[in-house]
């Protein structure tokens, strides 16, 4: 029987959430801290741990069927690649940005000044656009360090919390790029059937993860109050409880759409309200 083989990083920013993920699906492996590939005893997938710089052309050559990377890891790479899925994990933007007593305001006064980063090729293509010329220093990594140490008047570099920012007395000025964690695959994989039935994981993990199970108890008279207030729900369970007038109704929505009515759902009278994360929802 045919193997696939998944890429995903061996350690860093993506790899424990591209493990959970996996092992969310019900896959089955072990040894991944040690070994850098690895079997699934479950599904006929072998995982590959690399480094995620490298992961996007192993995906295109065809080293390994499918890989987990981040999107800014794709453009720098330049790669011909499928997008199968957008992952929901490893958000993050990229920036330019200065020392906070720097004169440089706006991207055109980068014109003629250098700037370090481990993203060249997204860095170049951007300038380009804006018709600004400037030195690109590539830096492997501790970007943040470089206008301290007077090797570059700028960075462009990933940018989520801003934490590192701040501790290195910079501030960003320019957002260039968005990115998540997404699943690509090789030119044409998409019709592969175990590609499908995995991706079909995947989705059923994610659609679980915002979605939750809540149960309520409401008196009969305050139903319809509470059934206009769920949003999106077509058919909740509707169940009589033991305390006559009274029923508890179960149902699923988005975490997001139960949070905002909330307040409402109390105040129409909804008691006992208890809330359960969901594993996988199949569709
Ligand atoms: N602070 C962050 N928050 C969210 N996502 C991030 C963050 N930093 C990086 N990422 C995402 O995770 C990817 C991998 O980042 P990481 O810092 O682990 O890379 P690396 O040091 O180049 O790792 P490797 O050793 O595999 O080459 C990035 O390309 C980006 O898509
Ligand atoms: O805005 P923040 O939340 O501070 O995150 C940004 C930092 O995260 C990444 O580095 P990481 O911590 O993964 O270490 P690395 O430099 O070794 O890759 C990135 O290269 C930034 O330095
Ligand atoms: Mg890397």
């Amino acid at each position: 029987m045919k193997t696939l083989k998944i890429a995903i990083q061996k350690s860093g920013r993506l790899n424990d959430k591209s493990v959970e993920l996996l092992k969310n699906c019900g896959l089955s492996f072990e040894n991944y801290k040690s070994s850098l590939i690895t079997q699934v005893s479950n599904f006929p997938l072998e995982i590959l741990f690399l480094r995620d710089d490298d992961i996007p052309e192993y995906v295109q050559d065809g080293i390994a069927d499918i890989g987990i990377v981040g999107e800014n890891g794709i453009a720098e790479t330049d790669v011909d690649v499928s997008y199968l899925q957008r992952l929901g994990f490893g958000k993050c933007k990229l920036k330019l940005a200065v020392p906070n007593d720097s004169e440089i305001q706006t991207v055109a006064d980068l014109h003629g000044k250098s700037i370090a980063t481990s993203y060249p090729v997204i860095l170049e293509k951007f300038l380009t656009k804006q018709g600004v010329k400037s030195e690109i220093k590539m830096i492997s990594g501790s970007v943040e360090i470089s206008p301290g140490l007077g090797l570059a008047d700028a960075i462009f570099d990933i940018v989520s919390t801003g934490g590192t920012l701040r501790s290195n007395g910079l501030k960003p000025f320019a957002d260039v790029m968005s990115s998540e964690a997404v699943l690509i695959g090789r030119k044409g994989i998409e019709t592969d059937a175990l590609v499908a039935e995995l991706l079909q994981r995947i989705q059923s993990v994610m659609r679980a993860k915002e979605t939750k199970y809540v149960v309520l108890n409401v008196e009969k008279v305050n139903l319809n109050k509470i059934l206009d207030l769920l949003p999106g729900v077509k058919s909740p369970s509707v169940l009589p409880l033991a305390e006559e007038g009274w029923v508890a109704v179960h149902t699923v929505i988005p975490e997001i759409d139960f949070w905002s009515h909330i307040n409402e759902l109390k105040a129409a009278g909804a008691q006992g309200i208890v809330v359960m994360p969901i594993e996988k929802i199949i569709v």
